[in-house]
């Protein structure tokens, strides 16, 4: 294979409900691929059976042999009552040398925390240690499921240019959820729209046609950054450009 994972008619069921339904999915080293979808359209259920946390009903996903993956869950939260600096955090579940602490931290754009109380951290210093968390490995993937909730639009911006920055100098693949799909657009080399399966995907570009990405996902942007080439990969039953969620 000459991907890092790869999915082959993935079909999963929570229960009776069909979740995702013949996904094809492929990522290349290096590649930067954003997921967006709808609430419920089974984003993170695909990144959790991307990483082997749950199982196809139907189906088969491979990672290459060995395979060495970062992954950052939904909405983690700790116990705020329980006392623990950002160094400590970085030392659990097994110890890490003092520099591989302040590397990591570096390189997530939090070198300034290691002394830092958990609780203390505001959104985006958060985001950035479960960043610096989830480098401890030297992934060849990190895996982001929504990343930037929570923060403002600066700081996910700020937060999508240091993933870039981190992925041309480690040279990592990044897959990551997003609904900040404006933001993370030029982060992005591909983008996949889900809705139980792939709707539609394509490379990021600058905005050529305004018209064409309100089309496809509202107005919310003022038309004011990038759009991704939309290739259709199966038959809509509305009209081309109609929308790309109902497929
Ligand atoms: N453990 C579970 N047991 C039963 N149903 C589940 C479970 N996890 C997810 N689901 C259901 O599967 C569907 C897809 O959920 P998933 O969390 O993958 O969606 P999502 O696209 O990530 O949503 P959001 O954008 O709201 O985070 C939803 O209907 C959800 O209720």
């Amino acid at each position: 294979m000459s991907g890092l994972i790869e999915a082959r008619g993935l079909t999963l069921r929570h229960g009776m409900r069909e979740v995702l339904r013949d996904v094809d999915f492929s990522i290349a080293p290096g590649e930067i691929v954003t997921v967006v979808g709808p609430n419920g359209s089974g984003k993170s259920t695909l990144l959790r059976a991307l990483i082997g946390a749950l199982r196809p009903s139907r189906g088969k996903v491979t990672r290459q042999p060995a395979l060495r993956l970062g992954y950052v869950p939904q909405g983690l939260r700790l116990d705020g009552s329980m006392p623990m600096t950002v160094a400590r955090f970085l030392n659990l579940p097994s110890r890490v040398s003092a520099a591989d602490c302040a590397k990591v931290l570096d390189d997530a754009g939090a070198g300034d925390l290691a002394g830092r109380q958990m609780s203390d951290l505001s959104g985006g210093q958060f985001q950035r240690v479960l960043l610096a968390r989830a480098l401890l490995n030297e992934p060849q993937i990190l895996i982001l499921d929504e990343p930037t909730t929570g923060l403002d639009q600066p700081g996910q911006a700020s937060f999508y240019r240091q993933i870039e920055a981190l992925r041309n100098r480690m040279g990592c693949a990044v897959l990551m959820v997003s609904h900040e799909l404006h933001v993370v657009m030029s982060a992005s080399d591909r983008v996949i729209c889900l809705n139980g399966h792939v709707c539609c995907e394509g490379h990021p570009e600058v905005v050529a046609q305004a018209e064409e990405y309100r089309a496809l996902f509202g107005t919310g942007t003022q038309g004011a950054l990038a759009l991704y080439r939309h290739e259709h990969t199966h038959r809509h039953d509305h009209a081309p450009g109609e929308t790309c969620n109902a497929g």
